[in-house]
């Protein structure tokens, strides 16, 4: 579903991705995990053909970037970011802005078909905040828009999800309320990709991950595999232990040295 061959990415001779390799396959959610900087966002706006490698090929859906419309492969990939976040209008209701999702828009100015609505009204649902439907989007708490946004991105049922950081800045109630409805995505056809730097977001959803370090790749594979106290030694400068609770890994941290 994804294929990225040989990336590299150069700006102002920096090398901010070196030789990334990577083959996400249907039925595999991944996770990429790493520092600050390390080359996370970079890698997802290669996934949505915001950004092209400077050398190396990405391949999205069977679709080649350079050789395809990167506007229609877009339309089948959801993307949750705090950009995207930004534009949305503060003072629409809810409702509204999860129905601009169908179409992808930021905002209407015609009237919205009663079953865009009807939809609309029934992703709000699934993420259990309908009883907000009617409130403007800047009265919600962080938490809640970070629904919204979950529900927007499931509009147009998307193949992938792509979500960079989801869970910045939640508590720990509301990000595990947030979590708990990206898990229930296992149900759907969808493929999730999830940016984080936080180990214990990897909940039992994700199968693989991909541990990223200053713009390369330490490991990526199956979850238990890549998760090694080695291999995140490598990726975050910190001895820990790790220990695994229902398919969910947590860390210890033994020393920072
Ligand atoms: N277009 C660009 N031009 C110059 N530098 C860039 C560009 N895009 C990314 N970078 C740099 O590449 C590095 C990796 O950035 P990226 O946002 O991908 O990291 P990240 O792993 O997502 O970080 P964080 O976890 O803090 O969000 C950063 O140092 C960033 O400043």
């Amino acid at each position: 579903m994804i294929r990225l061959s040989g990336i590299h990415f150069i700006r102002e001779e920096r090398h901010i991705l070196q030789d990334v390799n990577l083959h996400m396959q249907q039925g595999e959610h991944w996770v990429l995990l790493g520092r600050n900087g390390s080359g996370k966002t970079t890698l997802l706006e290669m996934m949505n053909g915001y950004e092209f490698p400077s050398r190396g090929s990405v391949e999205v859906l069977g679709n080649r970037y350079g050789q395809c419309d990167v506007r229609e492969v877009r339309k089948k990939i959801g993307y949750i970011s705090q950009s995207l976040f930004e534009k949305l209008n503060l003072s629409d209701p809810v409702w509204e802005v999860v129905a601009t999702g169908e179409y992808a828009f930021l905002r209407f100015y015609e009237d919205i078909p009663a079953e865009v609505k009807e939809r609309a009204l029934q992703m709000l649902q699934r993420v259990r905040i309908l009883h907000l439907a009617d409130q403007p989007l800047g009265t919600l708490s962080q938490g809640e828009r970070k629904k919204v946004m979950l529900a927007r991105s499931l509009m147009m049922q998307p193949h992938i999800l792509v979500m960079d950081e989801p869970a910045a800045g939640l508590d720990l109630y509301e990000r595990e309320r947030l979590l708990t409805d990206i898990n229930e995505l296992s149900k759907q056809d969808i493929m999730v990709v999830y940016v984080t730097h936080h180990i214990e977001e990897i909940i039992p959803l994700f199968t693989h991950v991909a541990l990223i370090e200053q713009g390369q790749l330490i490991a990526a594979g199956p979850k238990k595999e890549v998760l090694t106290p080695e291999n995140l030694h490598q990726a975050f400068g910190v001895e820990l232990s790790i220990e695994w609770s229902n398919e969910r890994p947590w860390i210890q941290v033994l020393s920072s040295n």
